[in-house]
C-alpha cells in the first residue's frame, strides 16, 4: 500500500481556517469520534484526516469494527464527530446548528443503503420525488425523469419497487438520492443484498457518475466493487492506514487479509 501523503489539511497548524479548495468535495480534518457504551468508551475514529477530492469515486474498506460506517455517517452529516471538522463543499458542518444541517444535508448530501428503502406503495418516480415533496418543495418531473434516464430505468417510471429487481430498486435509490443534484453520493454496502450480475450493474453505474462528475464514497467489503473505485482507503482500528489507486481486486484484496491478520 502506499503511505499516506499528507493531506493540505494535515499540513495546517491546529486552529487554522482550511484554504479553500474546490478540487475537494469533502474534507476530514482531524475527525475523532468516541461513544459511551455500558463497557466504557469505544473510540470509533482516532484523527481521521482525508480529502475527498471532487469527482472522483472512493471506496471505504476495513476489518469489521474499523470505523467504515461511522466515517461515512459523520461526512453525510447524519453524525457529528467528538473532535475535528468536516468541510463538504466549502461549508464546515459543524459550524450549522441541527436545523441548518438538516437542511444542508437535504441539499447537499445523498445517501444509499444497502436496503434501498423505496416505500412499495409508490412508483419509481414517485419514490424519487417523495423527498422534495416532504420537504415542501414543488416537484420537477423533468429533473425526476433525468435521473432515472442516468440510472437508466427511464421506462419503468411508473412500475413499483415490488415490481422491479434488487438491482433495479437500488437504481431507483440511487436516483432518488441523484434528483438533488447532491454534491456528494454516500453509499453503505450498496450491492450487499445484490446478485454478482445485479450488483456489477449498479457499480458501473456508479462508476460512471463519477466520470461524469459525481463525488462518490462508497463503503464496501467486497474487493471487486472497491475495485470500481478509484480510490481505496483502508481503516483499521479507527485510523487511516494506507490507501491504493486504480488497484485491481487481487491488489485490494491481500491488502485487506493483511490488514485482518
Ligand atoms: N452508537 C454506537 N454506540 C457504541 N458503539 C458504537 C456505536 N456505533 C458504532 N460503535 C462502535 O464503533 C466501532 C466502529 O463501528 P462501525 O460501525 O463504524 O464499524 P464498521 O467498520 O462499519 O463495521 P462493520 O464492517 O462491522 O459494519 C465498533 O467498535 C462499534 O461497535
Amino acid at each position: 500500500m502506499t503511505p499516506r501523503p499528507r493531506t493540505p489539511l494535515a499540513a495546517a497548524p491546529p486552529g487554522t481556517p482550511p484554504a479553500p479548495d474546490a478540487t475537494i468535495a469533502v474534507a476530514l480534518d482531524g475527525i475523532s469520534r468516541t461513544f459511551r457504551s455500558r463497557s466504557g468508551e469505544v473510540h470509533a475514529l482516532r484523527g481521521v484526516t482525508h480529502a475527498f477530492r471532487r469527482g472522483t469515486f472512493t471506496a471505504v474498506m476495513g476489518p469489521s469494527g474499523s470505523g467504515k460506517s461511522t466515517l461515512l455517517q459523520i461526512a453525510a452529516g447524519l453524525d457529528r464527530p467528538s473532535r475535528g471538522r468536516v468541510i463538504v463543499d466549502g461549508t464546515d458542518l459543524g459550524a450549522l446548528d441541527q436545523p441548518r444541517l438538516t437542511r444542508f444535508r437535504r441539499t447537499s448530501l445523498a445517501f444509499v443503503f444497502q436496503s434501498y428503502n423505496l416505500l412499495d406503495a409508490l412508483t419509481a418516480f414517485d419514490n424519487i420525488t417523495l423527498p422534495a415533496r416532504l420537504a415542501g418543495r414543488q416537484v420537477d418531473r423533468a429533473a425526476a425523469l433525468d435521473a432515472l434516464d442516468r440510472v437508466g430505468l427511464r421506462g419503468l417510471a411508473r412500475r413499483r419497487p415490488t415490481e422491479l429487481s434488487g438491482g433495479q430498486q437500488q437504481r431507483v435509490a440511487i436516483a432518488r438520492a441523484l434528483y438533488g443534484r447532491p454534491a456528494v453520493l454516500f453509499a453503505d454496502e450498496p450491492t450487499g443484498a445484490l446478485d454478482r450480475a445485479s450488483g456489477r450493474m449498479v457499480l458501473e453505474l456508479l462508476r460512471s457518475l463519477a466520470d461524469a462528475g459525481q463525488t462518490v464514497v462508497m463503503v464496501t467489503h467486497d474487493p471487486l466493487a472497491a475495485s470500481y473505485a478509484d480510490e481505496v482507503l483502508f481503516l483499521a482500528d479507527g485510523r487511516v492506514v494506507g490507501q491504493l489507486r486504480h488497484a485491481d481486486p487481487a491488489r485490494i484484496a491481500t491488502a485487506m487479509s493483511e490488514l485482518e491478520r
